[in-house]
C-alpha cells in the first residue's frame, strides 16, 4: 500500500496490527488513530542521522502539528526538543513534564504573558521575531531578574516550492527580520546590548511540505553571507543555526518525498561547506520538523452516511466529520488519499467525492477518488492526517472534536477523549 498501513485476512485496514473497524466499534467515529512506532521511526530518522554524522544537533518537534500530552511524552521519550508557539502549547509541554531547557518558543506576536511564562519556566530559547518583542523581552528579563538564550528569526528571501499559503520564508512575510533591508542586523545590534540576552544564532523557516533540498541549501548560503558580515563587523559567531521544518510527506501518489535522512545529510553537507569557505566554527544544527514526524503516522476513520448521486455529474459520499477535523482541503486545497477500511481491496470500483458534514459547499475532504463501491455501513480511512488535523480542528456547526487513539505494541490507548456536547458549552453563560 502507498501508506504505512496493512490489510488483514478480512480485507480490513490495520494500524499497528489492529483492525481499524474494531477500533471504530470501540471508540466511535470520526477517530484519529496514530501508529506510534511510525512516529518514533520518523523522529529517529532525523536524530540518528545527525548522530551517525557526529554532528551536534537538536531536533525540535514542531508541536503545532499535533500537540497533546501523550504526543509530547513520545517526543520526550525520543529525546526530541520542542517548538511551541503559544502559552497553550507551552502549557501542554509542561503538563507532559517535557524538559524545559529543550523547549523553544516561536511566534510573530508573542505577548507579555507568553514571554513572561517562557521566562518564568526557564525555557531553553526564545526565537525573537520582531522589534516589539525585543522590548517586551528586555522588560520581562529585568522584572524577573533572569537570562535567556535567543535566536534571531530571519527571512532569507528564498521561495520553497510549495503552496503559497504556507510560505513563511520569503521577504514579504509577517515572520521574522528581513536580511536584505538591514532589519536583522538592527535586531542583532539591539539584542547584543541587552543584559541577560545571549544571542545564540539565527533561525529561518522557508516553508512547509517541501520536496527538494535546494531551498534549504540556498537559505543556508544566504545565512552564511550574513554571518560573514556579522563576524567581520561584530565578531559575532552563530553557535546555533536553526533551519526550521517543512520536510515534505506523502499525502497522495503524486507526492514523492525524500527520505528524511536525505534532508539532514544535505543540511550537514551545505553547512560544512559554508563553514569551511567562511572559516567559521561549526554551529550546532537545529531543525523543527512537525508534519514529517506525525503526518504519515496518523489517519482518520469516518463512518459513511448519506450518498447523493447526481446522474452524469458526481456522487457525493458524506462522512461524519469534515472541515472541523481536517481544515486543510478547504484552506489549502490539500489532497488526500483514502480507502474503505472494511473493504480495502474491493474491486468493484467507482469514482466518488468525499464530503464533510458542515454547512459549507467547500467542506469537501477529497474530490474524485476511485474507491470500491460504498455502502452506508462502510468506514472510510483518510491517510496522512496526523499533522495539522486535530491541531487545526474547530467547533464549526458545534461538532465535538474527535477522539485520538495511539497504537503501539499491539495495544490501543485513548490519548484524547471525544468531546461531549457538555464540554462544548462549558464556557457558555446564560443570558436569561
Ligand atoms: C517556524 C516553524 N518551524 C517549524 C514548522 C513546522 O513545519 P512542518 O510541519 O512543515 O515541518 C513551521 C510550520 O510551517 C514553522 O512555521
Ligand atoms: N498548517 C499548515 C502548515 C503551516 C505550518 C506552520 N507554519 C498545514 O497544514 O500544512
Amino acid at each position: 500500500m502507498l501508506h504505512p498501513f496493512a490489510v488483514n485476512e478480512d480485507g480490513h485496514l490495520t494500524i499497528g496490527g489492529l483492525d481499524a473497524v474494531n477500533l471504530t466499534k470501540k471508540y466511535g467515529t470520526p477517530l484519529f488513530v496514530y501508529d506510534v512506532k511510525k512516529i518514533r521511526e520518523n523522529a529517529r530518522a532525523f536524530v540518528d542521522t545527525f548522530r551517525e554524522k557526529g554532528v551536534q544537533a537538536q531536533v525540535a518537534y514542531a508541536s503545532k502539528a499535533f500537540s497533546s500530552v501523550a504526543m509530547i511524552q513520545v517526543a520526550k521519550q525520543e529525546n526530541l526538543s520542542l517548538d511551541v508557539v503559544s502559552q497553550g502549547e507551552l502549557y501542554t509541554a509542561l503538563e507532559a513534564d517535557f524538559p524545559v531547557e529543550k523547549i523553544h518558543m516561536h511566534g510573530n506576536n508573542k505577548n507579555i504573558d507568553e514571554i513572561s511564562m517562557a521566562v518564568e519556566y526557564n525555557i531553553g530559547c526564545i526565537v525573537v521575531d520582531n522589534f516589539y518583542e525585543i522590548e517586551l523581552l528586555e522588560h520581562v528579563l529585568k522584572e524577573q531578574n533572569k537570562e535567556m538564550d535567543v535566536l534571531i528569526r530571519v527571512t532569507p528571501g528564498i521561495e520553497a516550492h510549495t503552496h503559497d499559503y504556507i510560505l513563511t520564508g520569503n521577504e514579504d512575510s509577517k515572520f521574522g527580520f528581513d536580511l536584505t533591508n538591514g532589519q536583522a542586523e538592527d535586531a542583532l545590534q539591539k539584542l547584543m546590548k541587552i543584559d541577560g540576552i545571549h544571542v545564540k544564532g539565527l533561525h529561518c523557516h522557508i516553508g512547509s511540505q517541501i520536496f527538494e533540498t535546494d531551498g534549504f541549501t540556498m537559505a543556508i548560503e544566504r545565512l552564511f553571507q550574513t554571518l560573514k558580515g556579522w563576524k567581520d563587523r561584530y565578531d559575532f559567531e552563530s553557535e546555533v543555526l536553526n533551519v526550521g521544518g517543512g520536510f515534505g510527506i506523502r499525502y497522495t501518489a503524486e507526492d514523492d518525498p525524500l527520505p528524511l535522512s536525505t534532508y539532514v545529510k544535505s543540511l550537514i553537507d551545505k553547512i560544512s561547506e559554508q563553514v569551511n569557505e567562511n572559516e567559521m566554527a561549526f554551529p550546532e544544527i537545529w531543525i523543527e520538523p512537525g508534519r514529517s514526524i506525525v503526518g504519515d503516522a496518523g489517519l482518520t476513520l469516518y463512518s459513511i452516511g448519506s450518498v447523493k448521486e447526481i446522474p452524469n455529474v458526481r456522487k457525493y459520499v458524506s462522512v461524519d466529520g469534515g472541515m472541523t477535523d481536517n481544515l486543510r482541503p478547504a484552506l489549502y486545497n490539500a489532497k488526500y488519499d483514502a480507502v474503505i477500511a472494511n473493504n480495502v481491496n474491493g474491486t468493484n470500483k467507482e469514482e466518488i467525492s468525499l464530503a464533510g458534514k458542515c454547512c459549507e459547499s467547500g467542506d469537501m475532504l477529497i474530490w474524485d477518488i476511485e474507491l470500491p463501491k460504498v455502502t452506508q455501513d462502510d468506514i472510510i480511512a483518510v491517510f496522512s492526517t496526523g499533522a495539522y488535523g486535530y491541531s487545526m480542528s474547530n467547533h464549526y456547526n458545534r461538532f465535538p472534536k474527535p477522539a485520538v487513539v495511539f497504537i503501539e505494541d499491539g495495544q490501543d490507548k485513548l490519548v484524547i477523549k471525544r468531546e461531549s456536547f457538555k464540554d462544548m458549552v462549558q464556557n457558555d453563560l446564560s443570558y436569561e
